[in-house]
């Protein structure tokens, strides 16, 4: 499930960098200036310094220089403050546009997105890598002002005696190829321990959805083992990333005291020769000791490298293309749905096969079939909960890709097996849409859905806080379908939502939901046969294509449609058949009864 590094491309990645480069903004240039102000600071010191010890050596009138050079630490010791408030909330900052972007992304990308990188993965993305890839705007900035200080070093090697800064230069090189490869060695072994947590992750959101199931099973220790099988990879990628700072650090403290030394020892030969006073050969120690100070770089480095293999990972999210939306709206209509000639693949299988289908506007269509046939699918894009890989889908005439995004979610309402039930409270549960329900509306739509009882008996009713609201899978059901009436709608979509609800409240709902509704058109994903039978007509999936479209009382003449049910051959006409027809209302006892069908 988790995708190569580079899968994105490089592009993306560096698309992304940009951006967040963008909205570090007039921080980071603030951050820059700051920066190189300190180190111009850092670099007028030694020559103060250094005039004043000449001077103090001489023993002329020295205090307004010792003032100066007590302004300038005071000075440095500001501008450190300033640029770490500023880099602080540089990086909060591109943080917060980052995980507002992608989350804004992942949500618009919807099942596909957990699809592809799975939730745990995302999760770690989308909270972990984002704040590392947040500093890559102050860690730039930092760097440039960085940069600053062996250059200016260099600079003023210059101006104390050109010599000084030839040998400098002479070994420059040495130095710029270690922070080089440095910076390329980093980057790959970040990259692969930011893959390996991002593995972990998701095997340990697996292992918290299914938490029931682990300990049901006894298979705790295993779970563990599971979840953690990726840390000796984890280890292997921390300990690379050791090696290569240590690698760095012992090159740059064997190099960089040498390239002082040799810089110092001609300071020596010019101040034996009188070219330079004993407080210019102190400057010229400081200057050098800045030109080589690569210790600051390799940190900034180190960041960097670390905020651009983050980014990689989010590009990875951001480059997962997101549906588009068109600007039209729909006709008058009372949601006629058509598919024509649809396929849809999952996992590289032909899951439903050029299938055409129309459900005319105000009726009921259920949708049978054997597990795996692709209902829920089908159910998923006649909403547009996800697009198929060929073929139209038509809301009264107006194709769903053509539909703008607020219009298309107003028209069509879901509820699902097992709702997810956002919102602070029960009430806001079921408001929870395009248009926020009003609390008349909630109430009207929990009464429809057999909610209004439970609520009313939670401690604070519907103001009680979802996440405290104790609930079984029926009454989460309930609460799904109440959310999907107060929302309305001209296509209403139900897919199994009545698979948890006991046989009485099933048939309650049901009484309610197919009573005829010339203004609405229904679409039921069922598995029970007494949903099917209450429908106008029943669309049975089979092997990918809708191997008919009839009544449910004239497919039960078919005994591989009853097998859809798990009934047996002699069953072909019992009261399935009749008994169960839409309208007849045989009490919750008789259709309880019929189950069995
Ligand atoms: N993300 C996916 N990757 C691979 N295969 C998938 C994916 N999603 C669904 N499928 C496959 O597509 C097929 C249809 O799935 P779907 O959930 O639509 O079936 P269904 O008819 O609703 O089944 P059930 O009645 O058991 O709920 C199944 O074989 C399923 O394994």
């Amino acid at each position: 499930m988790n995708s190569s590094p580079d899968s994105a491309g490089p592009a993306a990645g560096r698309s992304l960098s940009r951006a967040v480069l963008r909205q570090g903004g007039a921080r980071c240039a603030a951050l820059c200036a700051v920066g190189t102000a300190a180190t111009a600071a850092g670099l007028l010191l030694p020559a103060l310094l250094g005039h004043t010890l000449d001077l103090l050596l001489a023993r002329a009138p020295a205090a307004r220089w010792i003032g100066g050079c007590a302004g300038v630490v005071a000075l440095l010791a500001l501008l450190d403050g300033c640029a770490s408030v500023l880099s602080g909330t540089a990086d909060a900052q591109a943080t917060a546009w980052l995980r507002r972007h992608l989350t804004g992304h992942v949500l618009a990308l919807g099942p596909r997105a957990a699809a592809r990188f799975g939730a745990g993965d995302l999760v770690a993305r989308l909270v972990g890598n984002a704040a590392q890839a947040g500093t890559a705007p102050g860690a730039l900035a930092a760097l440039l002002a960085a940069l600053a200080a062996p250059v200016g070093g260099v600079v003023a090697l210059a101006l104390l005696d050109p010599y000084l800064a030839a040998v400098f230069l002479a070994g420059a090189p040495v130095l710029a190829l270690l922070l080089r490869s440095f910076a390329r060695d980093t980057s790959a072994c970040v990259a692969d321990y930011q893959r390996v947590q991002g593995r972990i992750a998701g095997a340990l959101a697996e292992a918290v959805g299914g938490f029931r199931t682990i300990r049901a099973a006894g298979v705790e220790d295993r779970e563990t083992a599971r979840i953690l099988a990726p840390l000796p990879e984890l280890s292997r990628a921390g300990h690379q990333m050791w090696r290569v700072q240590g690698r760095a650090a012992a090159r740059a403290v064997t190099v960089a005291p040498l390239l002082n030394l040799a810089v110092l020892a001609v300071a020596g030969l010019l101040l034996a020769r009188h070219r330079l006073s004993v407080g210019e050969v102190l400057a010229a120690s400081r200057y050098a000791a800045l030109a080589t100070g690569v210790g600051a770089l390799v940190g900034q480095l180190a960041t960097l490298a670390r905020a651009r293999a983050a980014t990689g990972r989010l590009a990875e999210v951001r480059a997962e293309p997101a549906p588009g939306y068109g600007a039209g709206r729909l006709p008058p209509g009372n949601g006629r749905l058509e598919l024509r000639a649809v396929t849809a693949l999952r996992g590289g299988r032909t899951v439903l096969d050029r299938v055409d289908l129309t459900v005319p506007g105000g009726t009921t269509l259920a949708v049978v079939g054997r597990s795996g046939a692709g209902k829920s699918l089908l159910a998923q894009l006649a909403g547009r909960l996800t697009d198929p890989d060929a073929g139209d889908i038509l809301l009264d005439g107006v194709l769903l890709g053509d539909l703008a995004h607020a219009e298309l979610r107003r028209a069509v309402a879901y509820a699902f097996e097992r709702p997810a039930l956002p919102g602070t409270t029960i009430e806001d549960t079921i408001a929870f849409g395009p248009t926020p329900a009003t609390p008349a509306a909630v109430r009207s739509a929990a009464r429809r859905a057999h909610a209004d009882d439970f609520v009313r008996r939670l401690p604070d009713g519907y103001a009680t806080r979802t996440a405290d609201a104790p609930r079984s899978g029926g009454e989460s059901q309930r609460l799904g379908l109440a959310r999907a009436f107060a929302h309305g709608g001209r296509l209403l979509i139900l897919d199994d939502a009545l698979s948890s609800l006991d046989t009485v409240t099933e048939h309650r709902i049901a009484q309610t939901l197919l009573t005829p509704d010339p203004s609405r058109t229904r679409l039921l994903i069922a598995h029970r046969a007494t949903t099917a039978a209450r429908a106008d007509r029943v669309a049975w999936l089979d092997a990918g294509r809708v191997r008919a479209v009839a009544t449910h009382q004239e497919l039960w003449r078919e005994a591989e449609y009853r097998a859809v049910f798990g009934a047996g051959p002699e069953n072909g006409e019992s009261a399935c058949g009749a008994g169960m027809a839409r309208g007849t209302d045989g009490g919750a006892e008789a259709e309880a009864g019929t189950e069995a069908c």
